[in-house]
């Protein structure tokens, strides 16, 4: 008989759900995700400005919020002590330095990913806020996809063994949005980071990357750029490997061909294997990620949990309550802003490893050598 025991692959809420928020920018993630995430979880959402105040009027419409015509209005009211902030990447650090000019009431900062538009401003960013006393946490939000968090689960319980190979293999076109292209990031900074980051929860630190990249024929028409299709192998010292595939391209399904569209994911273990799938966002169709696992611990069955939350927007609920969960225990956040900075690294590691073509470690990039 197979025994399916309950997998964590919910985050933990904080107790008290009221304290107020304040949403910087009113785009699409601000809009169709973080905030749908919030009121299902029964968060406080209060306010929102954005840069152009028609826009903010319009998501404070729909979401029940009060809009100011700038944020600093917004701050300046008093009625706000946690700070939801998505915004375009270079323009993250000049808003959190204002946020922190607000210390009196802001007590913590929810900031998008890439935290930057590179490792030194991310560094930046995090000792602003220190200096500030205000709890700085990430949204990177994969950690909270409902497959990986499940997957976590499996591998503390050792269902798995030690992990040997993982793999993570994206085919899927992201929304682009309109400043990657004076950023000329395409791939590595919006959508690895994510992986990078997730096998960084799963597995810890790496040693060493290895990086591969060319462009993306669809977006290369647009702007040039290196980082469209990116390969990455990511080296353990206790002899795992995790490698990546991001490919945005998939093939010219946008062109007429046929689409195969999806990221899939894979561990083994010396005890076990797990494969899942991430929930591609595919509106106005909830497609929830998946797991399949066998053990050696119940030989002869693939186990299949399934669950109906769905990444996005659901998995916004976690990166929101990890940091409410952080200002409640006098904590740091589980994607505090010091920890992201490794993240952050190892993208970099990336584009120098797919630039020098060879292979960069993490403490070249933290000791200051920067792509
Ligand atoms: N964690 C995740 O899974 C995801 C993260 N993201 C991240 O979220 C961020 C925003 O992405 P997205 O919503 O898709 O982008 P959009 O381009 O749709 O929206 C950006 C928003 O930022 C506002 N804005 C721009 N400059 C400023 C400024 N100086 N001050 C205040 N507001 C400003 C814009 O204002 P206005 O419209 O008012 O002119 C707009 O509302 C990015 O960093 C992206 O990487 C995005 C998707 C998924
Ligand atoms: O972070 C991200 C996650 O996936 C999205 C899917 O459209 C991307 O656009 C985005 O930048």
């Amino acid at each position: 008989m197979t025994t399916l025991l309950p997998l964590d692959y919910l985050p933990r809420l904080p107790k008290h759900r009221d304290a107020p928020i304040g949403c910087i920018g009113s785009g699409f993630i601000m809009a169709d995700c973080h905030l749908v995430a919030y009121r299902k979880s029964g968060f406080n959402p209060v306010a929102i400005a954005s840069r152009t105040p028609a826009h903010a009027q319009r998501v404070a419409e729909r979401h029940s919020l009060t809009a100011f015509d700038t944020y600093q209005e917004m701050l300046a009211s008093g009625k706000v002590e946690v700070v939801d902030i998505a915004v375009p990447p270079d323009t993250q650090i000049d808003v959190i330095r204002n946020v922190c000019k607000f210390k009196k009431h802001v007590r913590g900062i929810l900031a998008q990913k890439p935290l930057g538009g590179s490792l030194a401003e991310a560094k930046e960013i995090v000792q602003m806020c220190r200096r500030a006393g205000i709890t700085l946490a990430v949204n990177q939000n994969m950690r909270y996809d409902h497959s990986m968090r499940a997957l976590k689960c499996l591998l503390e319980r050792g269902t798995l063994g030690e992990p040997v190979l993982a793999t993570i293999d994206m085919r899927a076109i992201p929304h682009w949005m309109p400043w990657q292209q004076r950023q000329g990031w395409v791939t590595l900074r919006i959508m690895s980071i994510h992986h990078l980051d997730s096998f960084r929860m799963l597995f810890g630190d790496p040693e060493r990357v290895f990086c591969s990249t060319r462009p993306d024929p669809r977006t290369a028409k647009k702007f040039a750029h290196t980082d469209g299709i990116c390969l990455y192998i990511l080296e353990y010292a206790n002899g795992l490997r995790a490698m990546a595939c991001d490919d945005v391209w998939a093939g010219p399904a946008l062109e007429g061909a046929e689409k195969d569209i999806g990221i899939r994911w894979r561990v083994e273990g010396t005890e076990g294997l797990a494969r899942g799938t991430i929930g591609w966002p595919d509106y106005p169709h909830p497609t929830p990620s998946t797991l399949d696992y066998t053990t050696t611990h119940q030989p002869g069955y693939w186990l299949q949990p399934r669950w109906k939350e769905v990444w996005f927007p659901d998995a916004f609920a976690g990166t929101m309550a990890q940091l409410l969960c952080a200002l409640e225990d006098k904590a740091e956040p589980e994607i505090s802003g010091q920890d992201n900075l490794k993240t952050m690294a190892l993208v970099d590691a990336c584009y120098l490893s797919a630039k020098e073509h060879r292979a960069v470690t993490m403490k070249e990039i933290l000791r200051g050598r920067a792509s």
